[in-house]
């Protein structure tokens, strides 16, 4: 059987990062940025002031204190936005906001809570020294330099950088489009009562919200039933609007699984065990591509829910990472003690296990403690919902006994 590391190499060779295209900023959010950001200018901008208060000489207000104040005529009133070229001599002051550039001639601020606030002639009760109150050009950042490095995600102070240095739109990597598509004759619609036999569908709920998670655009399309011509066109139609596929079902072993018979006869999806539970039936490739037409990557998931869930954060996600221009990187890892004894795995395979993981600072070996579930099945829904971790059980190992200390998966919340 195939590695687990092997199949994450073949997933990560479908696809490379998406595109740079050019977008507006807030359009450019979540996403990740193609081209180091430089400033043109620098910023600020120009000298100004950092509070309300009076633009001095600060020679002229060394002696000042409440006893004695400095008195200063005032011979200009400069709010933020002033485009006039102001100026004050020996012995005079202008009345300055914040933000609003700093007269010529003036060397400090005076806050207006060290004077009397007057507008004809201020009297200033405390010393101020040179370059107080003022933030000068180019302190935050010199002209030309770079305020965002390439492969960066675009957040609220990413965006806000960019805003200020006048950039109005920017080249990112987008998001990628991710069509969810579920396959099996038993499904139903959440909401509609079930028939003999029928069980209301999940995957793509589940796939769907995770795609969201990772940053990207999902687009459910549903499910269909095992069909093949029917899975063959409803694959065909979703092309044009998916950098990738995602599909659940079908894939494994039965009579009807539909999934890999359409494609394997394709020859560009291939079909493959990975020595892993759950998750063990993969396919991965891709589609279209003929005549000019791009090639979209597609991975088909097992069904069984947990099974694809597994399957979405070993494998999906990573290719999402890279797609979006992120370093794909695998899920992060702790390592914790086990609260309880895993009884059995199998052989051979790596198990990955639903858990809550816990921070103790009382516990040695880094503090973490892991819980499984004791609901293990690849249906079973319930112990996936209440689980932050995978403890990962290797190959070799049958069983672990309480206290071994594992590497344990933390899943990823939404990004
Ligand atoms: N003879 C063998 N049988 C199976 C093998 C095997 O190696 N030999 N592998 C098992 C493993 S492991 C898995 S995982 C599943 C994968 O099967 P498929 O990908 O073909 O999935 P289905 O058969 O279509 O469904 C499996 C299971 O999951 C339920 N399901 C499917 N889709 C959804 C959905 N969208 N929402 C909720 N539940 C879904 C479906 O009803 C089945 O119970 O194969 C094993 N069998
Ligand atoms: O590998 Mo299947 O994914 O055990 O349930």
């Amino acid at each position: 059987m195939k590695s687990v590391e092997q199949h994450v190499r073949d997933v990560l060779e479908l696809a490379k990062p998406l595109d740079p295209v050019e977008t507006d900023l807030l359009r450019a959010h979540g996403s990740v940025l193609a081209d180091p950001a430089t400033s043109p200018a620098a910023l600020p901008p120009f000298d100004n002031s950092s509070m309300d208060g009076y633009a001095v000489v600060a020679s002229d207000v060394a002696g000042a204190a409440p006893e004695h104040p400095a008195r200063l005529p005032v011979v200009a009133d400069i709010p933020a936005g002033d485009t006039a070229a102001h100026e004050i001599g020996p012995g005079q002051c202008a009345r300055i906001m914040t933000g609003a550039p700093l007269p010529s001639g003036a060397t400090a601020v005076v806050p207006v809570e060290w004077t009397d606030g007057a507008t004809g002639e201020v009297a200033v009760t405390r010393a101020a020294r040179d370059g107080n109150a003022v933030r000068r050009a180019g302190e935050d950042v010199d002209a030309g330099t770079e305020v965002l490095r390439a492969g960066v995600r675009l957040g609220a102070a990413e965006l806000a950088v960019l805003a200020a240095t006048g950039c109005g739109t920017v080249r990112v990597h987008p998001r990628p489009r991710v069509v969810v598509l579920s396959t099996g004759e038993e499904l139903v619609e959440p909401g509609r009562p079930l028939g003999a036999g029928q069980i209301h569908e999940s995957n793509s709920f589940m796939l769907t919200a995770a795609v969201l998670d990772a940053g990207c655009a999902a687009d459910r399309y549903g499910f269909i039933g095992d069909e093949p011509d029917t899975i063959a066109s409803t694959l065909e139609s979703v092309l044009d609007r998916a950098d990738l596929v995602l599909t659940t079902g079908g894939v494994s072993m039965g009579a009807y699984d539909a999934v890999k018979e359409v494609l394997s006869k394709r020859g560009t999806v291939h079909f493959e065990k990975v020595a892993m539970q759950p998750g063990m039936p993969q396919g991965f490739g891709v589609l279209g591509g003929a005549e000019g037409t791009p090639a979209t990557p597609i991975l088909t998931l097992p069904g069984n829910p947990v099974s694809s869930f597994v399957s979405f954060h070993l494998f999906v996600r990573p290719l999402l990472d890279r797609m979006r221009g992120l370093s794909p990187a695998p899920p992060p890892m702790v390592r914790a003690r086990l609260s309880a004894p895993v009884a059995s795995s199998p052989s051979g395979k790596r198990s990955f296990l639903r858990a809550a993981l816990a921070y103790d600072s009382t516990v040695e070996d880094g503090g973490y403690t892991v819980l499984p579930a004791t609901r293990q099945g690849s249906h079973q829904l319930s112990a996936l919902a209440g689980a932050n971790a995978l403890v990962v059980v290797p190959e070799p190992a049958t069983e672990l006994a309480e206290g071994s200390v594992v590497d344990v998966l933390r899943l990823p919340g939404a990004s």
